[in-house]
């Protein structure tokens, strides 16, 4: 065998992002599965891509269903794509070598959410807390639903939960350093709300060290709005399930309520925004609060001026079914631009996802992160089975929501995964995207790129999910929510990041939604209150110079 232009990264820590990709017909990645020889054949252990489906990126099955599949989780990409795919993407994908061989090529190995430590997710609050008595100045005042194992009126212990990427001792654990996450340099304040940063201007936040100048040849295009994990009940403050954050059911309908009046008094107002999931907690189920709860809610996004995209996170299932919520107003696929003559472009009605252009040249692409999963789905499905299936397979703790000693620690009851044909169709429309030049942004409720998330809020497949958006060029950022604590990290492909700090674990006297603001040459995410200011530059080219 031999394996040319191979970039192996994956034995040891991340260096550098790779430069010098030639020639090659895959990419795949390290973590702790295989790479590709050019026979087809593996070598390493652990990968559930399946090479050679005509048409096809990224092909997998299902996690450990195969019999040479123990379900570890690195991910090959990619044999079998079709000659306009070939041609469409970028020059790392280029199919056959100038020696006519395929030869493969690795791409930067995957930082693995997997940890050889025990998990702080183990640790179980052992005594139930007493009710709440904390005044809270929310909508109303009215006896609290009983919260059980989680609310409380007396602080947990203060210990920090923040789990940091884990690496893994074998092999597969890379753990590419922080290679972006510019937090702005401080300059003096102002309110932005009149005004977005403009061209040549020092501009300043008003609550935090801002992002400074923008350079004369930056364009300012638009703007949107990012807002995640509201979570909303009409219940007293509680804690998470680990009993260290403090969790503002009632307020956060406040906190909604002022981002909303912000974004409608920008001086330039956002195009849309995206509701990152989670917009109702699962509490509203067992009191039977869920329509309310969530109407009480959708009037207030009624107040917003422009356009919302509702993400569906796993709070959303805890309250309705899949198909409550495809018929609800959650749903907000008909916002959606289809693209003429590109049929392979309109997505399946299996998952809930679109794409829309909210200015030209700048596609935004809504996933589906429970587009695999056992919640919201009929018990007797055959779909149900399956995703269960998976999850037993990777899980095996009588509790399926505890990652306690998996080596996959998102492989839990409240997280889910992308199924093969929403990744084929996010393919088909970032080989779309990069053929015309467009950029991208991508939402999920849950994160993809382990360094800035922690080990268990991830996607099941989320190498997957990045198998793909790294094999196009034109994906600038991906925002999801999920993690409450908020994240950043820019990956080796220059794709950025952004787990946004969630509104229902954010104290009332601060704030967690952003603006994002974007140029001809990078995105700026304002953040208020507790998100974190953020520059994201463009420069994807440079990661796919061959
Ligand atoms: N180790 C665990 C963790 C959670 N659960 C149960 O799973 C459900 C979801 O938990 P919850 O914390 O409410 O989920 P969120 O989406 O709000 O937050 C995600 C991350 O926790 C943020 O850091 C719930 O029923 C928990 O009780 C569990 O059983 N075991």
């Amino acid at each position: 065998m031999r394996v040319c232009d191979r970039v192996r990264l994956s034995r040891g820590p991340f260096q550098a992002r790779p430069s010098g990709f030639r020639d090659c017909d895959q990419v795949g990645w390290g973590g702790r599965g295989p790479a590709w020889r050019r026979d087809g054949q593996r070598e390493g252990s652990g990968c559930a891509l399946t090479p050679g489906l005509e048409g096809r990126v990224g092909s997998l099955r299902p996690f450990g269903s195969g019999p040479d599949d123990p379900g570890g989780g690195g991910v090959a990409v990619q044999r079998g794509r079709s000659p306009r795919q070939l041609r469409a993407s970028s020059e790392v994908r280029r199919a056959s070598s100038r020696s006519g061989q395929s030869c493969l090529i690795q791409a930067p190995a995957v930082p693995s959410a997997g940890a050889q430590t025990p998990s702080p997710w183990g640790r179980r609050r052992q005594s139930r807390l007493p009710g709440s008595r904390i005044a809270d100045p929310g909508i109303r005042k009215k006896p609290a639903m009983d919260l059980g194992d989680r609310a409380s009126s007396s602080p947990p212990p203060n210990f920090r939960r923040r789990l940091h990427f884990l690496r893994k001792s074998q092999g597969a654990a890379l753990s590419a350093p922080l290679v972006g996450g510019e937090v702005a340099e401080p300059v003096a304040r102002e309110d932005l709300a009149a005004d977005p940063p403009r061209e040549s201007r020092v501009e300043v936040m008003d609550d935090k060290p801002g992002p400074g100048p923008v350079s004369e040849t930056s364009e300012f295009l638009f703007s949107f709005g990012v807002i995640a994990d509201i979570q909303y009940a009409d219940l007293e403050d509680g804690y998470n399930f680990q009993g260290n954050r403090r969790r503002y059911y009632r307020h956060s309908l406040l906190h909604l309520q002022g981002a909303i009046e912000h974004w409608n008094t920008e001086g330039s107002p956002p195009r849309c925004v995206l509701q990152l999931g989670d917009i109702i907690d699962g509490y509203n189920a067992q009191y039977k609060a869920s329509e309310k709860s969530l109407e009480l809610v959708m009037n207030t996004f009624q107040m917003l001026k422009v356009p919302v995209h509702h993400t569906w996170g796993n709070h959303e299932f805890y309250n309705f079914s899949r198909n409550y919520l495809t018929n609800s107003k959650l749903n907000t696929k008909f916002l959606e631009d289809q693209i003429v003559h590109h049929p392979e472009t309109v997505p399946s009605e299996n998952y809930y996802a679109y794409h829309f252009v909210p200015f030209p040249q700048f596609r935004f692409i809504l996933l589906d992160a429970y587009d695999l999963s056992v919640l919201g789905v009929d018990q007797s499905s055959a779909k149900y089975q399956q995703c269960l299936k998976i999850l037993k397979g990777h899980n095996p703790n009588s509790e399926l929501n505890s990652p306690q000693g998996l080596s996959e620690p998102q492989f839990v009851q409240f997280n889910g995964g992308f199924s093969q044909e929403q990744l084929n169709w996010l393919n088909e429309v970032l080989t779309f995207s990069d053929t015309n030049q467009e950029k991208v942004v991508i939402v999920s409720h849950l994160p993809i790129y382990p360094e800035a998330s922690d080990s268990v809020c991830l996607a099941w497949n989320y190498r997957d999910a990045l198998a793909v958006i790294w094999s196009h060029r034109c994906v600038v950022c991906f925002f999801a929510g999920h993690t409450h604590d908020g994240g950043y990290s820019e990956d080796p492909f220059g794709v950025h990041h952004v787990n946004l700090e969630g509104v229902i674990e954010t104290a009332p006297d601060s704030q967690a939604f952003g603006t994002v603001y974007v140029y001809s040459d990078k995105m700026m995410l304002k953040g208020r209150g507790r998100v974190p200011d953020r520059i994201m530059n463009y420069k994807r080219e440079n990661a796919f110079r061959c």
